[in-house]
């Protein structure tokens, strides 16, 4: 029988080869780590052998995943995506016509790709900044391409602060009001639990459990089961409540979350947004519009904007590191 690991490391190796040269940062943003690098003229498309060779962490640099930064216009999903948000682009105050769109080429550390990445914008937002690409004074907006369309991006005093969009249910006939469309199984559980799936571009299911020690029991090496399953997979997230900053109403959980084509990561900003918008449903609109999610990495802060069409519009905000900067051999 062939040896799996031995099998593919020259394969591994082979797709770095294609890479040489190639100068790239290890970045992270509360413990979620990425491999980046900015393509200006699209020249660097990246295929999954190469992700996963990239994010492999023995054999490769290591992350969960793999961020090409592209201005739109020179990549073929980005030309088509600048079509399809067209309007959503032109409306928008934060973008000057004639100026360049830069899009978020995102990749699962297993090669797969995903619509949106939370920590992983942030990241690419403080790539562009601090290589000089583009400027973004405190108070100034940076929109930003992605496959789950326009998001925009603030500086903070925590680090950046991106707009996510409109959070919806996965199914649409779920109303406001229902507690679970799903039945979530995890090693370290005992039994079965509900869980609440949520999109916020990309897909999410929620499970709430009862305490601290119910979290940390969990063994997410291996995906959870998730019955139903969202058509294209979902992230997993495990959330209990945490201490509230209750003078200034500032609700908080923590969480645990096993990603869609990575597994388990120290934090996932898309997931935050989710497990924050299924503890609203839960606790039935008791008035708290920013949350503090605690990830073993770290903390996001995730608030809710409620739209005149009675969706609500969820920023995400918190720090993004550049770790080192390096060259493929
Ligand atoms: N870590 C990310 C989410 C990355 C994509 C996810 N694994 C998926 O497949 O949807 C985040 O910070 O949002």
């Amino acid at each position: 029988m062939t040896d799996p690991v031995a099998a593919s490391q020259p394969h591994h190796q082979q797709a770095l080869d294609a890479l040489t040269g190639l100068r790239a940062v290890k970045a992270h943003a509360t413990g979620n780590d990425f491999v980046m690098f900015v393509d200006p003229d699209g020249q660097r498309p990246l295929n999954p052998e190469q992700v996963s060779a990239l994010c492999d962490r023995h054999l490769g640099i290591g992350g969960d995943g793999a961020i090409r930064a592209v201005p739109a216009d020179q990549d073929a999903d980005g030309r088509e995506l600048l079509s399809r948000w067209e309007s959503e682009i032109a409306d928008s105050p934060a973008h000057e016509p004639g100026e360049r769109i830069w899009f978020m080429d995102y990749h699962n550390g297993d090669g797969s790709i995903a619509e949106m990445c939370g920590n992983g914008v942030r990241a690419f937002a403080h790539l562009l900044v601090t290589q000089g690409w583009v400027e973004l004074e405190q108070g100034e907006e940076l929109l930003i391409l992605t496959r789950a369309g326009v998001r925009t991006m603030r500086k903070v005093p925590e680090g950046y602060a991106v707009g996510m969009g409109v959070w919806s249910f996965i199914d649409p006939e779920l109303a406001r009001t229902e507690a679970s469309d799903a039945l979530v199984m995890a090693a370290g559980l005992e039994d079965p639990r509900p869980g609440l799936s949520i999109s916020l571009g990309n897909p999410h299911t929620v499970v709430a459990l009862p305490d601290d020690r119910a979290l940390e029991q969990l063994d997410l090496a291996q995906a959870p089961t998730v019955d139903p399953a969202p058509g294209n997979g979902t992230n997993v997230e495990f959330v209990v409540p945490s201490e509230p900053l209750v003078d200034q109403g500032i609700g908080a959980v923590r969480m645990r979350v096993h990603e869609r084509g990575v597994g388990e990561t120290m934090s996932c900003g898309s997931g935050a947004c989710a497990a924050a918008a299924a503890v609203r449903v839960w606790a039935a609109g008791d008035g708290v519009d920013t949350w503090d999610v605690g990830v073993p990495g770290g903390v996001v802060r995730v608030s809710f904007l409620a739209r005149p069409d009675g969706a609500e519009n969820v920023e995400l905000s918190g720090p993004a590191e550049i770790v080192a900067h390096l060259t493929l051999a």
